[in-house]
């Protein structure tokens, strides 16, 4: 639903602020005679407007709906009230026959009826409540509607619709009071009101809530005859139907699907066009030039291409030219399209504008001829149900996300719940086994000290034989068995516990006895090994001494066989032998040695086969021997008899 305002060559040049707007001396011509419409006519398109008003109401189907037509008389104002002093109004009311007399002359005039007649002093209330509140009505209902004014220029258009009333509320007009009916039936949470205003000025239309936008364009739907300006600024009110065609319910507060089938709910479209038209003065009468002729002129165009639509409309013509002016493109669907229309007529009562009051009243009764086909729109309301779903699923996801979240908590508090649980069993287990455990131990220590105590008086009384039945001391004859059986098992036990420390004492001491033993023998190892390293030591030595004597036998052999050439040389039989020689040079060398170097050295000597040889070719075999049996030494004597054996194998005894 919109309201929308036309100000048809309004300009806010010559008015007050805000949404009060004066107009231009503009002048409406027509020709008052053709239109003169009969009281009978008129009469009988009234009660059509009220049967097809009743009929059309509260109903979706599409149903004729005439033109109301209202006429307004202005009272007199101060100008009048002078200059017309002397003269009767020109019009004279009968609004309860809701008849208007337009006087000829003194004695004759033309009566005409209207839907409603509002006197001079109608209140603007009641203007309302007569001309507009019925279309209002049917806006909230879903049908598109139109209140127009058509009037001569000061006759009270602007007072009728575009009062604000700041002063005094009861000054109010149409505009203001539609809207405060409007905004107090619809619902903020289902409905969507939208409201532009603009005014058409020299077939151009500006936007007067965005008065920089000036060139504004008209866009007709050629199915639904819709004409729309989506240029202008709009804020659009849809209302939901409800209860019809919907597929939702709520409880609770909360949206719920009923039904398998998802249909959208039902929207209705309607819109309110409020117009305040031009005043309708003839150009030659208006006194315009330059400029304001050609604006008064344009005015007249519309005003023109308005009636003739009217008149086409009217005496139901094939053609009505609607598409001459922007004004009629513009109200298309108030006059023979599907809006209920409302048109208030402004008139004075001045003598002197009779002609302009008889068209104005003529353009009204043609008006009142013309039917439209008002009907409901309805529609889907797609983005609705698409939005609805919206929250629905927004609102299912945050159950299913509580519902989840609820059942992990649930399963982690079950969780929870059995590992206490477990953990408590456990702890009980281990408890009672703890206190079994300890309760075993205690008896078993009893049972050996009862044993034991028992022994100890058994061994003392030196009674040996096992009871059958009660005892001396009270003790159960089956007890005393397990008793006995315990201790026979307890001494056999202690026995074998005793052979098996006698074993460990054993196994230990010939541990014992090993290691002392091992210890013995890596110390003899040791001694042996010190020893063998001294031998090794001393052998080095002997070998060093050795060498050094074969070379000094060598050269005592060297000495010898040059005393032997001597000796051959003087051939001389009482010289020394050679050995006698080599001996006392052995035991001279034996007396710069001792101990065992000297006893090492006559073994090397003898060792050694060239001084045997020397020794037998010096002839001292015989010394030699003599030297075996003058020494004590196991050495000397082996290796003497070494050499002498060896000598004798070789054959150089002789
Ligand atoms: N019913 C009324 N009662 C008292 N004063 C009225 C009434 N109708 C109009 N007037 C006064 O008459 C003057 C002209 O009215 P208004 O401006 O509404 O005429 P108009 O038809 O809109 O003129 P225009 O076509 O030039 O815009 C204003 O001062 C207004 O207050």
């Amino acid at each position: 639903m919109s309201s929308n305002s036309y100000r048809n060559g309004s300009s806010i040049s010559r008015g007050g602020g805000g949404m009060k707007l004066e107009n231009y001396n503009s002048k409406y011509s027509s020709s008052s005679s053709s239109f003169k419409s009969k009281v009978q006519q008129s009469t009988a398109a009234s009660s059509t407007l009220r049967r097809s008003s009743t009929g059309a109401s509260r109903d979706d189907s599409t149903v004729s709906g005439r033109v109301r037509v209202a006429v307004r008389l202005r009272p007199r104002n101060s100008e009048e009230m002078v200059a017309d002093a002397d003269f009767a109004d020109c019009v004279e009311l009968q609004p309860e026959l809701k008849r208007l007399k337009l006087r000829k002359n003194n004695w004759d005039s033309d009566t005409y009826e209207f839907d409603e007649v509002l006197t001079e002093f109608a209140s603007q209330k009641r203007v309302y409540e007569v001309v507009a509140k019925p279309v209002v009505e049917s806006v909230l209902d879903g049908y598109n509607g139109t209140v127009m004014a058509y009037g001569q220029t000061g006759t009270g258009k602007t007072y009728t619709l575009g009062r604000l009333g700041e002063e005094d509320a009861a000054d109010r007009g149409i505009m203001v009071r539609a809207m405060e009916d409007i905004l107090t039936e619809v619902s903020p949470e289902n409905d969507l009101v939208s409201v532009s205003y603009f005014q058409l000025y020299m077939e151009t239309i500006q936007d007067l809530l965005n008065p920089a936008n000036d060139n504004i364009s008209i866009v007709e739907d050629p199915k639904s005859g819709d004409v729309s300006l989506p240029g202008a600024t709009l804020v659009h009110i849809k209302r939901s139907v409800k209860g019809k065609n919907s597929s939702f319910s709520s409880e609770n507060g909360n949206m719920t699907l009923t039904g398998k089938t998802l249909k959208p709910p039902v929207m209705r479209k309607s819109k309110l066009v409020i117009v305040d038209l031009a005043g309708s003065e003839r150009i030659d009468k208006s006194g315009s030039e330059g400029h304001t002729l050609d604006e008064a002129k344009s005015i007249n165009l519309s005003l023109s291409a308005l009636g003739k639509c009217i008149n086409a409309l009217a005496e139901n013509s094939a053609h009505v030219p609607v598409r001459d002016s922007k004004l009629t493109r513009l109200l298309r669907d108030s006059f023979g399209g599907t809006a209920r229309t409302s048109l208030i007529i402004t008139i004075g009562p001045s003598p002197r504008h009779r002609g302009e009051t008889s068209s104005t009243i003529m353009f009204g009764q043609r008006a009142m001829k013309v039917e439209n086909m008002v009907k409901i729109k309805e529609e889907f309301d797609y983005k609705s149900l698409s939005r609805r779903l919206e929250i629905q699923l927004d609102k299912l996801i945050a159950e299913h996300e509580r519902q989840q979240k609820a059942f992990q908590d649930e399963i982690e508090r079950i969780a929870l719940e059995a590992q206490k649980r477990v953990a408590e069993v456990e702890q009980n287990y281990a408890d009672a086994l703890e206190m079994e455990k300890l309760k075993c131990q205690k008896d078993y220590i009893e049972s050996v000290k009862r044993l034991e105590e028992q022994a100890a008086k058994q061994e003392k009384q030196g009674h040996r034989k096992v009871k059958v039945g009660p005892s001396e001391d009270g003790i159960d004859p089956k007890s005393n068995s397990e008793l006995l059986r315990l201790n026979k098992s307890f001494t056999m036990k202690f026995f074998l516990r005793k052979a098996a420390e006698a074993e460990v004492d054993n196994l230990r001491n010939q541990m014992i006895h090993w290691k002392n033993t091992e210890a013995a023998r890596n110390a003899e190892l040791l001694k042996l090994r010190k020893m063998l390293e001294d031998e090794e030591c001393q052998k080095a030595k002997l070998e060093e001494e050795i060498e050094m004597l074969q070379s000094q036998l060598l050269q005592i052999s060297f000495e010898a066989d040059e005393s032997r050439r001597n000796l051959d040389r003087d051939l001389s039989g009482n010289v020394p032998s050679s050995l006698d020689s080599l001996i006392p040079q052995v035991k001279h060398q034996q007396l710069r040695e001792s101990g065992d170097g000297e006893k090492a050295s006559m073994v090397k000597l003898f060792e050694q086969e060239s001084n045997q040889e020397k020794i037998v070719e010096a002839g001292g075999l015989t010394s030699l021997l003599t030297l075996l049996r003058s020494s004590n030494d196991e050495t000397i004597h082996r290796v003497a008899a070494g050499a002498i054996a060896n000598l004798a194998m070789n054959g150089n005894f002789h």
